[in-house]
């Protein structure tokens, strides 16, 4: 498993450890010394999955303090375009977006610290999704921002929402709890 560093602070893109033979492939997502040997967060509370068809665009949500969390993100099977928005008041990236594909080719996961709002855009039918987050789910503390209000341009023309998502305020109007 190798960690790497990308163009915002605490966003990591971790290459999983993948094996493939006559029987199909075995990967690895979490590995406690790796992880706390790069200073990376890896006792998880909750995990779940979400299966989307494609153009479905999830996102762009947070946890607000003291629920918030890290995530770890990766696809089982199909592909994914996944996006995060640093939220952190003080940071010099505040309102920076990083994206990176995530598919069951590439075997890629990508490890979110606290303070980024976080979506994806599903590039195949039937993406399955799979999250660990270090804080369970606390309804009153979810939050999100309006998936085309930060500067990224998603690659599909008309993409499938929940009413939710599409009812987000913009980032510009937003009073980050970050
Ligand atoms: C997240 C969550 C949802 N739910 C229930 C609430 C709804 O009845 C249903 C679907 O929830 P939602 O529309 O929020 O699901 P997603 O849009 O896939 O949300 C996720 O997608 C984005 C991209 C993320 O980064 C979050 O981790 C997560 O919020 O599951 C639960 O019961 N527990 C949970 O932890």
């Amino acid at each position: 498993m190798k960690i790497n560093n990308t163009s915002l602070p605490d966003i990591f893109v971790l290459e999983l450890f993948s094996f493939k033979d006559n029987r199909g492939e075995f990967v690895k997502t979490i590995h406690d010394t790796t992880f706390k040997e790069n200073g990376l967060e890896y006792q998880f509370t909750e995990s779940f999955y979400s299966v989307s068809e494609k153009n479905v665009i999830r996102g762009m949500h947070f946890q607000a303090p003291p629920h918030d969390h890290v995530k770890l993100v990766y696809v089982v099977t199909g592909s994914i375009l996944d996006v995060v928005v640093d939220l952190r008041r003080d940071s010099a990236t505040y309102g920076q977006s990083f994206q990176v594909e995530l598919s069951d080719k590439n075997r890629k996961a990508i490890y979110i610290a606290k303070g980024f709002a976080h979506g994806f855009l599903a590039l195949e039918d039937r993406s399955i999704v799979e999250y660990h987050c270090t804080t369970s789910q606390n309804k009153e503390a979810e939050g999100g921002i309006l998936y085309n209000s930060f500067d990224f341009e998603w690659p599909v023309k008309q993409p499938i929402l929940s009413v939710r998502d599409n009812e987000f305020l913009p980032l510009k109007e937003l009073n980050t709890p970050f």
